[in-house]
């Protein structure tokens, strides 16, 4: 048996296959979308902590997986036999069809959404959290550019999967690709001439639309991305460019309320009590760093002062206002204008893959609308950046950056936002040795500023010589909180700061006979 091929390349020139193929591309694109859409719903639905929520999406991606297309289209089809009012929307095949596709997609989308949305990094939500970005605009700025990024090979592939399944739609009589064919072999019975010709159509459109898609993936790729450091050249056209940022000058007031206050501070983790009714004040202006061992409630202690931990019990009182209440619900419009004027930098920086260091630094600023003007937002942008000595790198994304550039840029972003103090949770350990000096040398300058800065650190030598207090924590108290000088001064008549001394590797040759 051989083929009519005379017949089989006339197929290319008939109409129907042509309108046929509109019905295949709109149909599939608006069933993939729309399913793109709610699937996004279902998805956040089935992450939510509420049963009322979590639960229904669980059963329809559970529901829906299971059920093939064809079962579905043909109950939807139906539905107007059961509900007459449906009949005017249900009873048209497109409709039904789109419907079923809608339904089907979304259950499958729904498991790749929430993969996408569970792979970005907890820290950054965190750094959205520090930036005072609403929950929502976490989402929208942060985590949905993300996860999109790496959901998008395998929604690519939905959307071939969408044009396939369209295929069924010929069982309720819709004059797609398929039935176009089949009408036709009912007639002439050239089957395999014209489910080539089928064929070739389905496989032009999945190979131009796929090819589409394949370029936006490579286009959000932010890997493949490599602008260059700028030219010196460059580097002074941006800086004549950038405007300072209205920096708030924070010495030392008398007679003015502590920049923080923490009263009686209880952190729990289940039955793991991490903070032991913390007490501390923190002077305007003033430098702390926090040492201590190990899992000694460091980093709880900072975390608890912008929320990112929930506090059990005690107080955060700042700049003589109520701030965080560990027994009441926070009032979040205190909260929100508290959050305001803490910063907070962290070990592993948490900078935002998908943007540039520049569109990192501006973020926060234009989110909060503090700089009405994009442009002027990126002028300050700049100024930020220029401060920490990255200019040249303005247009790096942070993948191209080394540890210590990505933590200057860090401290940059939380500058952007002009806060009155500013936490630091051990900023240097995560980086090499030789990166050190470049972030601590940034710090010192903002302790020179008279910023208020609370440091959570193991750099012994960086607390001595830029800290006002040096605060000791062990198994969640407060064990000393001294000056620098008191702990170079300790001898055997002050046990306590002797031992804080040894701790800090300070021990000399008489001490340690003690
Ligand atoms: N999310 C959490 N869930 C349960 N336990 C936690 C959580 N976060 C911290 N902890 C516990 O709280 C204790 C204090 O942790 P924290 O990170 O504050 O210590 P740290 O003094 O900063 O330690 P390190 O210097 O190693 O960073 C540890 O025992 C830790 O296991």
């Amino acid at each position: 048996m051989s083929l009519d091929w005379e017949y089989f390349f006339s197929l290319f020139t008939m109409s129907a296959f042509y309108s046929a193929c509109v019905t295949v591309i709109i149909l599939s694109t608006l069933g993939w979308f729309l399913g793109l859409v709610l699937g996004f719903v279902v998805a956040c639905a089935k992450m939510s902590s509420s049963r009322w929520l979590n639960l229904p999406a669980g059963v329809f991606i559970w529901f829906f997986r299971s059920v093939p297309l064809l079962v579905v289209l043909v109950f939807v089809y139906n539905m107007p036999q059961l509900f007459p009012s449906t009949g005017p929307f249900l009873g048209v095949p497109f409709i039904a069809g789109l419907v079923s596709l809608v339904i089907t997609e979304a259950a499958y989308i729904a498991e790749i959404h929430r993969s996408g949305l569970l792979s970005v990094n907890k820290g950054q939500h965190e750094a959205g959290h520090a930036l005072n970005i609403s929950f929502l605009g976490i989402q929208r700025l942060i985590v949905i550019p993300q996860a999109l990024r790496i959901s998008m090979p395998a929604l690519t592939n939905e959307y071939v999967t969408a044009i396939k399944l369209s295929s069924l739609v010929s069982a309720i009589s819709l004059p797609e690709l398929l039935q176009t064919g089949q009408r036709l072999y009912s007639q002439n019975f050239l089957v395999m001439e014209t489910l080539l010709a089928v064929a070739v159509y389905y496989v032009a459109i999945v190979t131009i639309f796929g090819s589409i898609l394949q370029f936006i993936e490579r286009k959000m790729d932010v890997p493949s991305r490599k602008p260059a450091t700028l030219s010196d050249a460059e580097c002074d056209a941006l800086r004549q460019q950038a405007v300072a940022m209205p920096i708030r000058k924070t010495t030392s007031l008398t007679g003015l309320p502590p920049a923080l206050q923490l009263k009686k501070l209880v952190k729990r983790f289940g039955d793991h009590v991490v903070l032991k009714q913390i007490d501390m004040k923190v002077a305007i202006g003033e430098v702390i760093s926090i040492i201590g061992p190990s899992g000694s409630g460091k980093t709880t202690l900072i975390r608890t002062i912008n929320m990112l931990e929930k506090l059990n019990d005690g107080e955060v009182v700042l700049f003589g206002e109520d701030f965080i209440q560990g027994h009441e619900k926070p009032n979040m419009k205190k909260v929100r204008s508290g959050m305001q004027r803490i910063g907070m930098v962290f070990q592993s920086f948490n900078l935002f893959p998908h943007k540039t260091a520049l569109e990192n630094i501006m973020m926060a600023a234009r989110y909060h609308g503090t700089t009405k003007e994009k442009e002027v937002c990126r002028k300050q942008a700049l100024f930020l950046l220029n401060r920490v000595g990255l200019l040249a790198h303005a247009n790096k994304y942070p993948h191209q950056l080394s540890g210590g550039q990505q933590q200057r840029v860090a401290i940059a972003r939380t500058l952007a936002l002009s806060p009155d103090i500013i936490l630091f949770d051990e900023p240097t350990s995560a980086l090499d040795p030789e990166m050190v000096g470049e972030v601590l040398k940034v710090i010192q300058d903002l302790a020179k500023e008279g910023m208020t800065l609370i440091i959570v650190t193991h750099e012994m030598d960086f607390a001595l010589s830029v800290s006002d207090r040096i605060v000791m924590m062990e198994h969640g108290v407060i064990q000393v909180d001294t000056s620098p000088s008191d702990i170079e001064h300790a001898d055997e008549s002050t046990p306590e700061l002797l031992r804080m001394k040894r701790f800090m590797g300070m021990e000399n040759e008489e001490s340690k006979h003690v």
